[in-house]
């Protein structure tokens, strides 16, 4: 290190003499390859480094078992399952083409074991399928979910009526049409006209709740859903129960 600086400053053996007047040229002398052994010095303490911590299961590995007969990940660790192109036992593979005529390497020249092998793993599950009836309709330009979060909160009318109001069934089925449609869902009733255009699974999907309690239907096709916050601003009234007379 000295020697580096000295090719770099020509009054480095000075500098050490200097290094009050010059603060800016400090240089650690023990950092020199030759120089004194104060650091290594150090290092002979008992001390442990603080990394790994001393509960690790890395310190406790590393004490018991020799560095020689250490293990690689891929020792340790059972493959993966194989993607269905490699697996030679799925169905799914195509009859009569073997995975390297599909022009992918074959599962042993990739080091992989076989699937006979007890290290392999299958997989019995299928992969995720959508619930049925769930499908998301591409939405006209302006009606996306941040079209409506602004509109709803524009303080444009989206309710159509001047107060909120006790709503029996009789009167909630009243409002069946696409212009005017009125739906209930956990007991509150909203007028789901304005947001036919914005709803994700299309307009037909949202009519059939018009006009009824769609609480059950909703619950059934995404209860994940805050209907509270996604209609609070259409909201007209609760239902309640028919009158008797
Ligand atoms: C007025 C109340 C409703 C609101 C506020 C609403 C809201 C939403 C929202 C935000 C999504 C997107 C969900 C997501 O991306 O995970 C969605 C999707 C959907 N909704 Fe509704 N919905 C309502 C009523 C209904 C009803 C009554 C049905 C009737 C079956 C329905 C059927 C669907 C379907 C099929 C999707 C597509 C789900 C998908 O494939 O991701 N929705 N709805």
């Amino acid at each position: 290190m000295a020697s580096f600086l000295r090719s770099w400053i020509p009054s480095y053996p000075n500098a050490k003499a200097e290094s009050k007047s010059t603060p800016q040229v400090e240089v650690d002398e023990t950092a020199d390859d030759s120089g004194s052994e104060t650091e290594r010095e150090e290092d002979h303490t008992d001390e442990p480094p603080a990394f790994p911590s001393l509960n690790s299961a890395q310190r406790v590995k590393t004490k018991t078992s020799p560095s020689s007969s250490q293990k690689s990940d891929a020792e340790l660790m059972p493959p993966p399952s194989l993607p269905p192109n490699l697996n030679p036992n799925l169905a799914s593979r195509t009859p009569g083409m073997s995975s390297s005529t599909l022009g992918v390497p074959s599962s042993s020249s990739l080091g992989v074991p076989s699937s006979s092998s007890s290290l392999s793993v299958q997989s019995t599950t299928k992969p995720p399928t959508k619930p049925s009836g769930r499908n998301k309709v591409a939405l006209a330009p302006g009606h996306s979910p941040l079209d409506w979060a602004a509109l709803k909160s524009s303080g444009a009318d989206l309710r159509g009526v001047p107060t909120l109001m006790r709503i029996t069934p009789s009167v909630l089925k009243q409002h069946n049409k696409k212009d005017d449609a009125w739906a209930a869902f956990n007991g509150k009733v909203y007028n789901i006209t304005p947001y036919l255009a914005f709803h994700p699974g299309g307009e037909k999907e949202l009519m059939r709740v018009a006009g009824r309690d769609g609480t059950k239907l909703f619950a059934l096709t995404h209860a994940w859903v805050n209907v509270d916050f996604m209609l609070d601003s259409c909201m007209v009234g609760f239902l309640v129960p028919e009158r008797s007379s």
